[in-house]
């Protein structure tokens, strides 16, 4: 008995690797060393990334450290990478909210950190770790939402473009200011953003650093919806925006998701063919028995 859930738990331990790696950009062949810099990040302590995960399909991601803007500090960055591996095992869950503690988004990264992390190589390794997390953000089988109330700057600007959705509050602004830092996005925000708003509007919004408001964001597609709530309200909001997209079953929600990843990810002949595997996985499931049963008609 013992042996067997020693061999369960192993297998689900190393699936979960298998996943992650596949999942990430970065392993070791791209001279990464994920042992190394979060030895280094766990040197700059404070706030959480905290989560929720709702009976009904639907998890809350709160960056919180409110004291500072909810900046990233070392151990938040090394929190959100393991929250993902948490999320990619979730099989119940539909829908991911991630939002800010304190009625505003995220800061972008503890620049006291920043300023301990300052030589280049250090640097490209904070830079790989928080891309592999937020790609695996961008991949979980969830639709995703970024609820950006208040403020969301540098790495915060780039951490809700990895979501599929991004809802602004009244108020609220989106400001790439990498560039008044002496710096270029390096989470992966500037790939995204242009996949986002096109290269053109991404060169505006980059090079001067603009404040982009929640009516100019809807204007060029950085944002799906401006809410009518601010403060805790918008959050109950977000929730009632993202039950549209996520009603049915966790199984089909999730399948949704990867035809739309392979979608936007792959070539379109490798997209098709994962588009069959993925068919494949919910043609004749449960759920496509049920609407079948019901001789569901569409009017
Ligand atoms: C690849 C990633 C690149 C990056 O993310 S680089 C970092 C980009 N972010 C920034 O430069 C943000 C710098 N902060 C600001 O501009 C302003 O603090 C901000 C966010 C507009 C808020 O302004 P205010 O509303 O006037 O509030 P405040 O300035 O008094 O801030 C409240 C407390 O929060 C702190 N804070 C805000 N953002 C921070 C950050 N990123 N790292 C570390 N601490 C940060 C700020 O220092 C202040 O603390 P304190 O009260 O002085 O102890």
């Amino acid at each position: 008995m013992a042996i067997s859930v020693w061999r369960c738990s192993l297998t689900r331990v190393r699936a979960m690797w298998l996943n992650k790696r596949c999942l990430s950009l970065y392993n070791s062949s791209h001279g990464f060393n994920e042992t190394e810099i979060k030895e280094k990040l766990a040197n700059f302590p404070g706030g959480s990334v905290d989560l929720t995960k709702g009976a009904n399909g639907i998890a809350e991601l709160c960056v919180n450290n409110s004291s500072r803007m909810n900046a990233f500090t070392g151990t938040m960055m090394i929190q959100l990478e393991e929250q993902m591996s948490e999320l990619e095992s979730w099989q119940d869950g539909k829908g991911l909210i991630v939002y800010g503690a304190g009625n505003t988004f995220c800061s972008g990264s503890d620049l006291k950190a920043v300023k301990a992390i300052s030589s280049p190589q250090e640097g490209i390794m904070m830079c790989m770790f928080m891309q592999n997390t937020l790609t695996r953000l961008q991949r979980l089988p969830l639709i995703s939402v970024a609820l950006v109330q208040g403020k969301a700057l540098g790495g915060g600007s780039e951490l809700c473009t990895a979501c599929d959705f991004r809802l602004m509050a009244p108020e609220s602004e989106i400001r790439f200011v990498h560039k008044q830092m002496g710096l270029v996005p390096g989470w992966g925000g500037a790939a995204r953003l242009i996949h986002l708003i096109g290269s053109r509007n991404a060169f505006k919004l980059l090079s001067s650093t603009a404040k982009v408001d929640p009516e100019y964001a809807l204007k060029i597609g950085l944002a799906d919806e401006v809410l009518n709530c601010v403060d805790d309200r918008s959050l109950e909001e977000a929730h009632k925006w993202l039950s549209t997209y996520t009603k049915g079953s966790p199984a089909v929600n999730r399948a949704l998701k990867k035809v739309i990843l392979s979608g936007r990810e792959q070539k379109l002949e490798d997209a098709l063919r994962t588009e069959k595997d993925i068919f494949g996985t919910v043609w004749g499931g449960p759920a496509n028995l049920e609407a079948l049963s019901k001789a569901a008609k569409h009017k």
